[in-house]
């Protein structure tokens, strides 16, 4: 898939200043006004000042610099899997999840023109890996571009009948441009889960509320290791529902791992299996204990 070459400048431009003048109260997320983060903030926080950001380096830089509380992040989909950078980034940053949020994504394909007019389609990657089914079937050429809003902005800023966007309808709202097809994703549960990164850990769910613990660690490159430093899980019947391993330093041993548990860090059965997991590995990093949304259980 090629990529778009131009980048909304101006915009980026307007997005930049305005991270620099946030109020803390405002909420970062990655991309233009009208991206899915965007609505995410919207969900999460109805009463706090939205701080669009051109990366995801920006929106977490300006919670650890203070300029604000909170970042909303898309860390991956039901339909195309992991967002990579965030899981990258997500140990170096030194921020904590305080809770996760899950939004049903429906996409729509607009432009200017009409439907039978448009020769390429832009949007984030992640939005193209869930419609590409139907973006074949339609014969247009699929093009990356930074951020669906972005990409929407785009085309109502170039009026070009030939370039669609795929992104939010409240994108094509925000920028004027006309709906041809929504809920055009291939399929039905196309779900993106969004993490809520803080300065500081939350604190620990209340008893009796389902909480999961994110973590990262390092094992030993030997054989087995990866076989013990989980044992403690399953002895004291902790579930873990995420295990993911990285290349780290241009090393393709891959003995760092980011997991996900159902569970509290002060519930007897995981301080039990968390003690075996330190013993097993190189180091641990918790990085959130929040509260577990129903639809991972449903
Ligand atoms: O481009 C956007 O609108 C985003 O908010 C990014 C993003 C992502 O990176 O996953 C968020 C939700 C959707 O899965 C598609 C794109």
């Amino acid at each position: 898939m090629s990529s778009y070459p131009l980048r909304a400048e101006a915009l980026v431009t307007a997005m930049t200043a305005r991270a620099d003048a946030a109020p803390a109260a405002a909420v970062a997320f990655q991309g233009a006004p009208g991206a899915y983060s965007h609505q995410a903030v919207r969900e999460l926080f109805p009463e706090a000042a939205p701080l669009p950001c051109v990366s995801f380096e920006d929106a977490i830089e300006a919670v650890q610099a203070g300029r604000c509380d909170r970042a909303v992040i898309p860390i991956e989909n039901s339909l195309h899997g992991r967002v990579a950078d965030i899981h990258f980034l997500l140990p170096e940053s030194g921020l904590f999840i305080i809770a996760e949020h899950f939004v049903r994504i429906r996409h729509c394909l607009m432009g200017v023109g009409r439907q039978d007019m448009l020769r390429q389609v832009i949007s984030h990657p992640q939005a193209l890996g869930q419609v590409r089914g139907r973006i074949r079937k339609l014969g247009i050429e699929p093009v990356q571009y930074f951020d669906t809003a972005a990409a929407a902005a785009h085309v109502a800023g170039t009026g070009d009948a030939s370039v669609g966007a795929v992104a939010s309808k409240l994108a094509a709202e925000l920028y004027g441009l006309t709906v041809f097809a929504e809920g055009i994703e291939d399929a039905d549960h196309n779900t993106t889960r969004f993490v809520v990164l803080a300065r500081e850990a939350a604190p620990l769910p209340d008893a009796g509320v389902l909480a999961m613990t994110s973590m990262n660690f390092e094992v030993r490159n030997v054989p087995a290791a990866l076989f013990k430093s989980l044992g403690g899980f399953a002895t004291n019947g902790i579930n873990i529902t995420k295990l993911e391993s990285y290349i780290r330093d241009g090393s393709f041993a891959a003995a760092e791992f980011y997991a996900e548990i159902v569970g509290s860090t002060d519930d007897p059965a995981v301080v039990l299996a968390m003690e075996e997991l330190r013993f097993h590995t190189k180091w641990v990093k918790v990085i959130g204990t929040y509260p577990c949304v129903r639809e991972r259980t449903a």
